[in-house]
């Protein structure tokens, strides 16, 4: 099949999104990577799909597929990539949108300014539930707070684990340039404490209003932003009281915004997302 699509990127994460409402797609893994892969295919670090609804009170669904072929829970920047795609192509004349994904209802909202910010739900800050093996780990069950230790090529490397609905390992470093995040990413993101994978981020704290930060992304590998990422370090830091939100996250693609009030509140998000051309490709 002739399958349109349409390059965009959210802070230098980029994606091929598929308005899979007027075309009907059923891909294979393999066809996943082909249409991420940077020198065979179009290139992308995710594939993102916009669907009709399944539940009544929301106004699409949204699934996300990584570079390696597999579909995964939640994308900050894909979610802002998605609202702009929606506007853009007509398929909605809302601001404000419900979106349904594989981790539950998201809320993203196109501002007066063209920004967009979404309100990724609260995080989740339970180890079992991000999903992470605690059991053994100093004696702390789930609940306690916050701080896990990881053997990471021959190093003991202190991680907190929260959940915006995909797992993130996230750890503080002196220096985000200098971090072995090439080195340490995969061994993180494979690590058998982490049954479904992880998302690994490499915060650098620069004053309580803002940080540094790279993620070795699961099943991507590095990108040059992770929204979800952004929303997990941010949490971290606020809970391990180095940051006060809101929190400026400086990645090497550009610049997000995260507020978090604490607790159960949802994390708000605010960055760009951008259009880059429309294509089609055989598939
Ligand atoms: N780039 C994304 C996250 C995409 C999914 C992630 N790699 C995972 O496997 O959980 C973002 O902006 O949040």
């Amino acid at each position: 099949m002739k399958l349109k699509f349409t390059k965009m990127h959210g802070a230098g994460n980029d994606f091929v999104v598929i308005d899979a409402i007027n075309q009907a797609i059923d891909f294979t893994p393999e066809q996943w990577r082909f249409l991420a892969d940077r020198r065979f295919g179009v290139g992308a670090d995710q594939m993102l799909v916009v669907e009709r609804p399944q539940q009544d009170d929301v106004d699409f669904r949204y699934r996300i597929y990584n570079s390696d072929g597999g579909e995964v829970e939640q994308c900050g920047n894909g979610a802002r990539a998605f609202v702009r795609f929606v506007t853009e192509k007509g398929l909605t004349d809302k601001r404000a949108i419900r979106v349904e994904t594989m981790s539950g209802v998201i809320c993203p909202r196109l501002e007066e300014d063209g920004g967009i910010t979404v309100d990724m739900g609260a995080p989740i800050l339970q180890p079992q539930r991000v999903p992470f093996h605690a059991n053994g780990l100093d004696g702390r069950a789930e609940g306690e707070d916050t701080l896990w230790p990881l053997e990471i090529n021959g190093r003991t490397l202190w991680f907190s684990a929260v959940s915006m609905g995909n797992p993130h390992a996230v750890q503080v470093v002196d220096d985000v340039d200098a971090a072995p995040v090439a080195a340490d990413g995969p061994q993180i993101e494979h690590h058998p404490r982490f049954p479904k994978r992880v998302n690994a981020g490499f915060m650098q704290i620069v004053d309580r209003h803002a940080i540094r930060l790279r993620v070795f992304e699961r099943g991507a590998g590095e990108t040059l932003a992770c929204g979800t990422g952004a929303c997990a370090a941010v949490v971290a830091g606020i809970r391990r009281g180095l940051l006060d939100s809101p929190v400026r996250v400086d990645t090497r693609g550009g610049t997000l915004s995260i507020a978090w009030a604490g607790g159960a509140s949802p994390v708000l998000m605010t960055g760009p997302a951008v259009s880059v051309f429309d294509g089609e490709i055989e598939i």
